[in-house]
């Protein structure tokens, strides 16, 4: 595969003292398992407590606006009643329920939440109409609520550009890494 100018220019940021939010969809799963692994395997390697990344997870795509916010709100309001404190000092709760979420006994605030989905083009125009309001809501969602939300929805027209996005074609770069890196420098640079 040739080349490319195309791709991120990552730094170096300590993501110890963060606490990472990850919501996928379940569409597609085949993609979104290697995606999901790759974006975790690069906050442990930024040095995220694996304590301190919650993954929860919606049917599909046009859900994940409305389970971020969820996300956001729930550790929002268990932090305040648990007296606050930075995030990632204060036990995590893990949690595949956004319901449990928001019953669990102690969480802090998140430092950044990472959006995962994957559209895949087929004959009709729904693709588009998902692409344009989840892309929308997730950028409206972070700049309302003031905290990063990181864009990992694949929009492919086939399968095997989706698969390479998902680092699973020979040579291939899986782009949850780049989400996982993003959300520790933007955590970081959020808390300094
Ligand atoms: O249709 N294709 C896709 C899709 N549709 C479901 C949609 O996101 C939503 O869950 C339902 O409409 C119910 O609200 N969701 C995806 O993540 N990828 C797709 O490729």
């Amino acid at each position: 595969m040739a080349s490319s100018l195309k791709g991120p220019t990552p730094q170096q940021h300590d993501g110890s003292a963060l606490r990472i939010g990850i919501v996928h969809a379940r569409w597609n799963s085949t993609i979104i398992e290697p995606l999901l692994k790759g974006t975790k395997d690069k906050l442990l390697a930024c040095g995220v407590k694996e304590k301190n990344i919650v993954v929860e997870s919606v049917p599909g795509s046009w859900e994940l606006p409305i389970a971020v916010k969820s996300m956001y709100s729930a550790s929002q309001v268990q932090a305040s009643s648990a007296g606050g404190g930075s995030a990632g000092d204060l036990l995590a709760s893990s949690t595949t329920d956004l319901t449990a979420l928001s019953s669990s006994t102690a969480s802090a605030p998140f430092d950044a939440i990472i959006a995962i989905g994957v559209l895949i083009k087929g004959e009709t125009m729904h693709f588009e109409y998902i692409s344009d309001a989840v892309s929308h809501g997730l950028m409206r969602t972070q700049l309302d609520l003031g905290i990063p939300v990181i864009f990992g929805v694949l929009t492919v027209l086939n399968d095997d550009q989706a698969k390479a996005r998902a680092g699973l074609l020979s040579g291939s770069h899986n782009h949850g890494e780049d989400w996982g890196s993003a959300a520790v420098e933007l955590g970081v640079k959020r808390g300094a």
